[in-house]
């Protein structure tokens, strides 16, 4: 059984979404005050939209934010399953649109290949990243840790910052942050919408195998502070 993490449930998508916004532009104006830069990581799919226009029209120094993803398909970003397309339309708008975006994606024909290039690339993010924000699926993935894949184990033990993954529940090779990488972070948010989402993460708390339910590797840890930000 792992021990919850801080759950904050909410009445509302909405109500969620607005103390989630507040919080993360706290923490990133916080860092840069205190660091001079911040450094966001956000996920993809379609929990995030929302809260990513939210967080576009937040007054904080944008200039100063670097934001990647936590996990990409490997497609072109003018794609529509591109995590970054949906970055670029919804989170780099308004106010944000002078934050430093860098996509894990770039012209390598796989992202075996292209995995050091998306290494380089990061190289200069302000570390530990000052807030993640991980979605989940319905299989108990998160970032591209999907527990099909031959890769998990990599993505689990790697030093690097990022992992190739070939799901075979999930379309497109993918590239994703590592778990190194993902704990290596100043604060957690994982964001669930939905009641399926819910029935997912309990089921999760029930026992400590990653490989059944990735997520786990986040929620059993207390390196660093997850908190569960949910609504129905
Ligand atoms: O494939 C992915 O799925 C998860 C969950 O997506 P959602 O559509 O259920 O919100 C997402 O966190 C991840 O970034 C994405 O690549």
């Amino acid at each position: 059984m792992i021990k919850e993490s801080v759950f904050k449930s909410f009445d509302t998508p909405a109500d969620l979404e607005a103390k989630l916004a507040e919080k993360i532009s706290n923490q990133l104006q916080d860092a840069v005050d205190s660091r001079g830069k911040a450094s966001l990581v956000v996920s993809g799919g379609s929990t995030p939209l929302k809260l990513f226009k939210l967080l576009s029209n937040k007054a904080i120094d944008w200039s100063d934010v670097y934001i990647t993803l936590a996990d990409e398909r490997w497609v072109d970003a003018e794609e529509a399953d591109s995590n970054e397309r949906l970055v670029r339309e919804h989170l780099l708008q308004n106010r944000a649109a002078s934050a430093k975006f860098r996509g894990l994606k770039n012209m390598f024909d796989s992202p075996e290949k292209g995995c050091e290039m998306t290494i380089e690339s990061l190289a200069n993010f302000p570390k530990p990243f000052d807030v993640v924000v991980l979605g989940m699926g319905t299989d108990g993935h998160t970032c591209s840790w999907f527990p099909c894949s031959a890769e998990l184990e990599n993505a689990f033990t790697t030093d690097l910052l990022c992992a190739a993954v070939n799901p075979t529940t999930a379309p497109h090779p993918r590239i994703t942050l590592s778990k190194g990488a993902i704990l290596n972070s100043r604060q957690i948010y994982l964001h669930l919408v939905g009641e399926s989402k819910l029935s997912v993460y309990r089921q999760a708390l029930q026992n400590d195998d990653v490989n059944e339910m990735p997520i786990r590797a986040v929620l059993a840890q207390r390196k660093t502070p997850v908190d569960v930000f949910y609504s129905a």
